[in-house]
Order: C-alpha cells, then structure tokens, then sequence
C-alpha cells in the first residue's frame, strides 16, 4: 500500500486476536489509537490480506457517504447457488444490492413504523408480564434470554405476521431455532424454509432481534448500575405517559428524549457491530494523500474506538446519556456516533430497531426497578467469538416491583 502501517505477523499478520482474544472492535481500537492524528489511516494485515483501517473522521465519511461508489460492497462472503441463505441485503455487492435495497425500504418508513407501533407494544405487554413473574419468585433475571424473546416475538410478528410467543412458551420451537440461526445457521428445517421463503425479510429478522436484545441488554444492566439515571428515566417515561393521557403511544414514545439519549448512549457504550466493513471496488486515491488504495482492500471502520475516543466523549467509560444533549450532539463531527453504520448502506432496521428497543425499556422500566445481581460476573467482559458485543456469563439482575 505504501502507507503508514503495523508490522505484521509472517503468517497471522496483525489480527491474529480476531475471534480468539478480543472483541473485534476492541482490537482496531488498539492500531485506531496507535496511529490517530498520523494521517487519514493506518494499514493493517489480515493473514496476507491489507485491511484499511481510517483514523480520521473525514475520511470516514469519504468512505460511507461522500465516495460511496467506491466502497458499496462489504466484501462479505456469499454463495447463492450452493448457500441460497447467505445472499442476503447484508451480503449482496453493487447492482443487487442496490435492486434488493430499493424494494425493501418501503417496508420501513416512518408510516411502516407507527402500523407496527402497537403490534410492538402488545408482544411488550408480555415482556411485563414475564418480568412480574420474575420478581414474585423474587428469582434474578437473565436479562439477555428475556430480551431476546422479546425482540424475536416483535420481529417475528411484525415480519412474518406469526404469533410466534416465545415469551409465555418456555419451550418455544421459535425461539429455540431463532436462537440456533446464530450459533448454526443451518438448523431447523421448517424455519430455514420459513427464511428461504421469506429470505429478505429473514435476514432483517436475524439481524434485527440480537442486535436489539444485545442493545436492550446493556441498557438496563446500565440502568441498574447507575440508580440515579434509572430513577430519571422512569421519572420522564411515566411524566410523558401522564401528559398522552397515560396511554403508550406513537407521539408518546417520541416525545421521550431522554429515554433516546439513554438508548443513544448505551448503543455508543456497546455497539454491537464494533466494525462497520467496506471493500474498495475500484482504485481509490485517499483525498489530501498520495496513497492509493488498490480494488479489493478491506475497510474496517472502527466504531467501537470512534465510540470510545475522549476526543468525542470526554470520560468515554462512564454511562452518560447527557453525551447525547442536543448541544452536545450538535459539537461532535459526522460520524463520531456510527452505531447503525452511515450512508446508503445504513442499518435498514434503524428506525424499527430504535422503537422497539424503546418500547422494551417503557415496558420493562415503568413498574419495575433493577439491581446488579452477584452472578454477574464484573467487570463485564464481552465475549470474543461472536460478532454482536455480547458478555461472558451474561448479566443477571434482580427485579423489584415498585408499588
Ligand atoms: C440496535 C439494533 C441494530 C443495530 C445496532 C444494527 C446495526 C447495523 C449495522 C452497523 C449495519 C451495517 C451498517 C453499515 O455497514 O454501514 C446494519 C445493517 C443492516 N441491518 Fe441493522 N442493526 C440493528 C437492528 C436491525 C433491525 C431491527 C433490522 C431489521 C428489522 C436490521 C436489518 C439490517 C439489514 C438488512 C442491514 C443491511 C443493510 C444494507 O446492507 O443495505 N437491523 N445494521
């Protein structure tokens, strides 16, 4: 490449970690803050592959908005005739993705949104009844496996038109396969039928329920960290309900900013994609620099380091949804807060993510109040194998119905 880079290992090159030692994100963090403010990037190896690694925000956005053209493919293996499942929005590069991407966006405007509105916070009226069972029993919760059921029953819901109702079916074949979809996706043969059929939808399906109950996870294990915004955040939700009549709806939910800066924060804190990948589809001179990159360079946009850069946010490790304060928003660069990716590959779910994860804190924080419980075991750390940021052990917390 010619270009500032880290001196590889003969076989492993730099990111031997990947996958075994660290979370993905974790580990571009390292060469993210090695070389910042050296020039717009560092070059890093992939076995014997270069990956491309931007330091610098303009160049960020050069790579996701400005200079699309370029890097409009994620580079991402998929086969079509032998693995059907695996070409997918996601997967799909150039001209087919570009055909898929355009007839499924009408499934997620702002009018989609408020349609689904209440089928959402039905599945959530279940997620309550789920935790108020939890805290007679006075049992601790495992928050991600009652996340998750959440968030698969309102996608599956609002996807397949199924009542697929994992959360009062413990023994749930929906959530069971769901479940086995991201450790094999070959399992299950009724619903690999279901998700050939359905394959655009599906694979929205997928990646929409863990990213959401990973994001919902984190948030209430904050909640229970931080006592102080947990009460603020129950105060507001229940004053915004008072003021729509005391009845959840669409206007409701939006009216609550600060339930947004809590959720901004915790996707900032932990976003469960750590990188967002691009490839460079054709020789691309880097602005400002003589450096080309040649077609077929990976990029790795390192959200997690961006996220966790003291630069954007003052005191990067403490829990602080003020970080998302208009004014504070306002002072930050372009793409300081990339959790769903920027650009015309932007997280298609965005929209439809952000309102069921808000749905889930209203439901699951209006009646109750949260504790870390000892069998979490802290620090937390996030677990390496998987993509999504995801923790070792889980996070357990003890419920307690506020009278
Ligand atoms: C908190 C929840 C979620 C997060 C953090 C998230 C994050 C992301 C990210 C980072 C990307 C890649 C963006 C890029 O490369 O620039 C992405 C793409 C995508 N997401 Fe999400 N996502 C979430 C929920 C959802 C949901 C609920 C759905 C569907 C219902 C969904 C469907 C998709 C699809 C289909 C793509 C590929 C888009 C394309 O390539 O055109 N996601 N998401």
């Amino acid at each position: 490449m010619g270009a500032p880079y880290e001196e590889p290992h003969f076989i492993f090159g730099n990111l031997k970690g990947v996958g075994i030692y660290d979370h993905d994100g974790q580990l571009t963090e390292r060469f993210y803050r090695k070389h910042k403010n050296k020039g717009p990037f560092v070059g890093v190896y992939f076995f014997l592959s270069p990956v491309v690694i931007p330091t610098d925000l303009e160049f960020v956005k050069s790579i996701l908005v400005k200079d699309f053209n370029y890097f409009h493919d994620r580079g991402i293996y998929f086969n079509e005739k032998d693995d059907p499942l695996s070409a997918h929005l996601f997967t799909l590069p150039g001209l087919r993705w570009k055909r898929l991407r355009t007839k499924i966006t009408p499934a997620f405007t702002s009018g989609k949104m408020k349609l689904m509105f209440p089928i959402v916070v039905e599945v959530a009226q279940r997620l309550e009844d789920k935790i108020s069972k939890v805290a007679e029993v006075g049992a601790v919760m495992d928050v991600k496996a009652v996340m998750a059921r959440f968030t698969m029953d309102s996608i599956g819901t609002c996807a397949f038109g199924l009542a697929s109702n994992t959360l009062q079916d413990e023994s749930s074949e929906f959530f069971r396969v769901g479940m086995s979809v991201f450790d094999n996706p070959r399992h299950g043969t009724w619903f690999l039928f279901l998700l050939i059929a359905f394959r655009e939808l599906a694979v929205d399906y997928s990646a929409g329920f863990e990213t959401s109950s990973t994001t919902l996870q984190f948030c209430f294990y904050e909640l229970a960290c931080n006592p102080d915004i947990q009460e603020r955040t129950r105060s507001h939700i229940l004053e915004v309900l008072e003021a729509h009549g005391g009845e959840l709806t669409y206007e409701a939910m939006v009216d609550m900013k600060y339930l947004d800066q809590v959720i901004c924060e915790t996707l900032r804190h932990y976003p469960p994609a750590g990188n967002h990948f691009r490839e460079v589809t054709q020789d691309y001179k880097v602005p400002g620099t003589e450096f080309t990159l040649k077609k077929g360079t990976s990029v790795m946009v390192p959200v997690y380091a961006v996220h966790h850069d003291p630069e954007y946010y003052p005191d990067p490790l403490k829990f602080n949804p003020d970080n998302f304060a208009d004014e504070n928003v306002k002072a930050r660069p372009f793409a300081a807060y990339m959790p769903f990716g920027e650009g015309p590959r932007i997280c298609i779910g965005a929209r439809f993510a952000m309102m069921q994860v808000k749905i889930g804190v209203i439901a699951g924080l209006r009646r109750y109040r949260y504790t870390v419980s000892t069998k979490t075991r802290q620090p937390l750390k996030l677990l390496s194998k998987i993509f999504l940021a995801s923790v070792e052990g889980g996070i357990w917390l003890n419920v307690e119905r506020i009278e």
